[in-house]
């Protein structure tokens, strides 16, 4: 039988974090799956075997944005759980920061789960905003280098903890990562990152109850004549069309894409696309107000280091300083910025990321109905972003600038424009009030049976860490529900 005639327990949108893991804890509780991927396996390049990863530029320069893995496949492997405050609802300068249907207990064992699927390595030493934990880290923390443990040390005597960041990478004995330069922002070749396809898809597909199809675009989701059930998808692929059926859909395909398809999904029963009763789909878009920071010691290059190991997270609550949280001071990796600006900046920009310890400035943008996506016909025609908090931004960045300042950075730069908005989220957040969320607090989707979405889309607001591992642990409980519903189990495998 063709794998397009097959019916499946569930077919699943998307190969990032949240999709792969879904796949890969559905077959660990005996469901047959379809995943399906827009793109391709990225494969190591022979032609540039000398180096250990290669960067998103260069993989845009030869057409490659859509990948089994998804964004993963570049991320920084920096997997925080949020903080408990990140689950209530948080006075911000600009507004109130959404809670969350559920709390941090709530989700805490999918977290210590995750942890332990992608080989986290952390500490919570040194991390004031550090949730509490049923247990340990899987494993220690990745060690600071010589480089980074002297800035530490300069840090740590100003009075202020600096934590270990937690990271995906195999590092240790036997382990492949061997702590380059090139990590954040780059496709690992020799799969040392512990990206969704490396930690948990190539374990599913082993288990011989997963299909991937790639290089297959999700078209619509389809539904009973009713809408109340989702009944498979229409995909393309190889210039055809097909339609797939299943007992449970999954839309797993990112920030934007997801309320795409459930907008592309209209029909007689949801004539303003599945989800979308209430006008929520695609808006709440929240993330973080991101910016750099560019400590220099000296005109000298930084040698190649693996610098993203460290976090200055005292800031994250509300103080007598400021009466909102502010966000985050974190390391970034040695990536090639320069790659991203127009073309009259780059020798400028090169030539201070070349000689600064790059860091990343993150602080909670709020989402509002406004913020998010506008669709026309079958089109994304729009962002609005969320409300960035701009005063608190400049604070935490005056913050951050004495800090490296009193560290011995004669020079510290930091541009007073935040970059962009980060680790987008949001876009199908998930609520108990079908007036203001798209999805249950089990992630289906308002008013249907077996419509789930789990990604980062459901996230109703992003606090200050990166938000990754809540995707992940998300997707091990939704898979918890799902392999718990009568529709699942009584799918005969074919
Ligand atoms: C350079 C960089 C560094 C980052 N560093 C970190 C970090 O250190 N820590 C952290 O927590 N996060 C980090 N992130 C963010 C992180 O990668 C994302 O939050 C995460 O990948 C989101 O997972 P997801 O499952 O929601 O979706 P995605 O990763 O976006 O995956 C969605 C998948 O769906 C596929 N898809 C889309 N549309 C369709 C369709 N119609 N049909 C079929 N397939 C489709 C896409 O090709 C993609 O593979 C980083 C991101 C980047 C770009």
């Amino acid at each position: 039988m063709s794998l397009f005639q097959q019916r499946y327990d569930v077919v699943i949108v998307g190969s990032g974090p949240g999709g792969s893991t879904l796949a890969y804890s559905l077959a660990r509780h005996g469901c047959r799956i379809l995943l399906l991927e827009e793109g391709d396996f990225l494969q190591p390049d022979p032609a540039r075997a000398e180096v250990t990863a290669i960067s998103m530029g260069e993989l845009q320069r030869k057409g490659l944005r859509k990948y089994v893995g998804g964004s993963s496949k570049l991320y920084g492997a920096a997997l925080y759980r949020m903080r408990e405050i990140d689950f209530r609802a948080t006075a911000t300068e600009t507004g109130e920061s959404s809670a969350w249907p559920i709390s941090y207990a709530d989700l805490e064992p999918y977290y210590a789960q995750a942890e332990r699927l992608y080989g986290v390595r952390g500490s919570p030493e040194g991390d004031p905003s550090e949730p509490p934990r049923s247990g340990p880290f899987p494993h220690g923390p990745i060690p600071h280098e010589p480089y980074i443990a002297e800035v530490v040390e300069r840090i740590r005597a100003q009075g202020l903890p600096v934590a270990y960041i937690p990271k995906a990478v195999d590092h240790g004995p036997g382990g492949r990562c061997v702590l380059c330069a090139t990590c954040d922002g780059y496709y690992c070749q020799r799969d040392a990152k512990l990206d969704a396809e490396v930690a948990v898809l190539r374990p599913a597909l082993l288990t011989g109850r997963v299909q991937l199809l790639t290089r297959a675009r999700c078209l619509k989701v389809l539904t009973t004549p009713d809408g109340r059930s989702a009944t498979g998808i229409l995909l393309e692929h190889e210039g055809a069309r097909h339609e797939v059926h299943a007992g449970v859909v999954a839309v797993c395909a990112g920030v934007t894409q997801t309320p795409l398809i459930l907008w592309r999904s209209r029909n007689g029963a949801h004539p303003q696309g599945i989800g979308n009763a209430t006008g929520c789909l695609g808006r709440y878009l929240a993330g973080h107000t991101a910016g750099m920071l560019f400590p220099i010691r000296n005109l000298r290059k930084v040698p190649p280091l693996h610098q993203k190991t460290f976090a200055i997270n005292a800031y994250y609550e509300p103080s007598a300083d400021w009466p909102y949280p502010l966000g985050v001071i974190q390391a970034a990796g040695q990536f090639p910025l320069w790659e991203s600006v127009p073309g009259f900046m780059r020798p400028f920009v090169k030539f201070i990321a070349q000689r600064s310890l790059m860091c990343f400035l993150m602080t909670e943008a709020v989402p509002s109905k406004d913020s998010g996506l506008r669709f026309d016909g079958d089109r994304i025609v729009g962002m609005r972003r969320p409300l960035r908090n701009m005063r608190t931004y400049r604070k935490l960045r005056e913050h951050a600038v004495r800090i490296f300042k009193d560290a011995g950075y004669g020079w510290v730069y930091s541009p007073r424009t935040p970059v962009a908005l980060w680790h987008p989220v949001g876009t199908a957040r998930f609520g108990t009030d079908p007036a203001t969320s798209v999805l249950d607090p089990d992630c289906r989707v308002h008013g249907m049976d077996n419509l789930y979405v789990a990604d980062s889309c459901f996230l109703p607001s992003a606090g200050a860490v990166n938000t990754s591992l809540s995707v992940i642990a998300m997707a091990l409980r939704v898979a918890a529900t799902i392999a718990r519903t009568p529709t699942v189990s009584s799918v005969p495998a074919a």
